[in-house]
């Protein structure tokens, strides 16, 4: 699935993850707005419901659990999870149509996610983007303001796991960024991504 730029190089697509509340979409909103050239999401599917001023497409591919389950069964999928009773999936094409627009195809996914990826021939950057400490994540994720009590725990939980396995498993990833002064962690990204960004023509 490797996809050539103008000039010849391939494009790698980068892989962010890391707990929820780390930083990733305050990271990726920052490098979307300093180079929107040469970062693209590919666009999800996702058996929910699409919400009022939702496009298929645009957002999400909005399908049915038949035909999810169908296309995953054909492998169809770089990798799929199920959220709150609903599945959401990355799918091959949807990299592929970043890629062929000659930009730097962004992917937040999770631990199943980078496990799934690895089992591709995708050959994406691995970047995890990791807390100071638990409390600082905790405190970030209050201040959000968009968790409940429950969600809030959820989320602390799942966020144990996943840096047990970091831990466990650092060569996983080939770039761990912790996120504790944004303005640095920004800078380290942007450093780590600069040889892939310069291959975009114009940049
Ligand atoms: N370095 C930082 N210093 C202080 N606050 C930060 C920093 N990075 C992110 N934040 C804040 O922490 C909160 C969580 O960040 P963000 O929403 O980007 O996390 P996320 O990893 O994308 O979470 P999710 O997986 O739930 O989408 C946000 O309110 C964000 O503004």
């Amino acid at each position: 699935m490797a996809s050539q730029s103008a000039n010849g190089n391939s494009l790698r697509p980068v892989v962010f993850c890391g707990p929820s509340g780390s930083g990733k979409s305050t990271l990726l909103k920052r490098l979307m707005k300093e180079f929107p050239e040469a970062f693209a999401f590919s666009v999800s599917h996702t058996t929910r419901k699409p919400r009022p001023g939702e496009e298929n497409g645009r957002e999400y591919h909005f399908v049915t659990r038949e035909e999810m389950l169908k296309a995953v069964e054909k492998s169809d999928f770089l990798e799929h999870a199920e959220f709150s009773g609903n599945i959401y999936g990355t799918s091959k094409k949807a990299v592929e149509a970043v890629l062929q627009s000659g930009k730097i195809c962004a992917l937040d996914v999770d631990i199943q996610g980078v496990k799934s990826l690895k089992k591709s021939n995708l050959n994406p950057i691995y970047c995890f983007i990791k807390p100071p400490s638990m409390e600082v994540l905790e405190k970030r994720l209050k201040e959000r303001g968009t968790e409940t009590p429950e969600s809030l725990q959820k989320r602390l939980d799942t966020a144990k796991i996943e840096l047990d396995f970091e831990k466990l498993e650092p060569n996983a990833f080939d770039y761990i960024i912790v996120n504790d002064d944004l303005e640095q962690a920004y800078a380290k990204l942007r450093e780590i991504l600069k040889s892939q960004i310069t291959k975009i023509n114009g940049l």
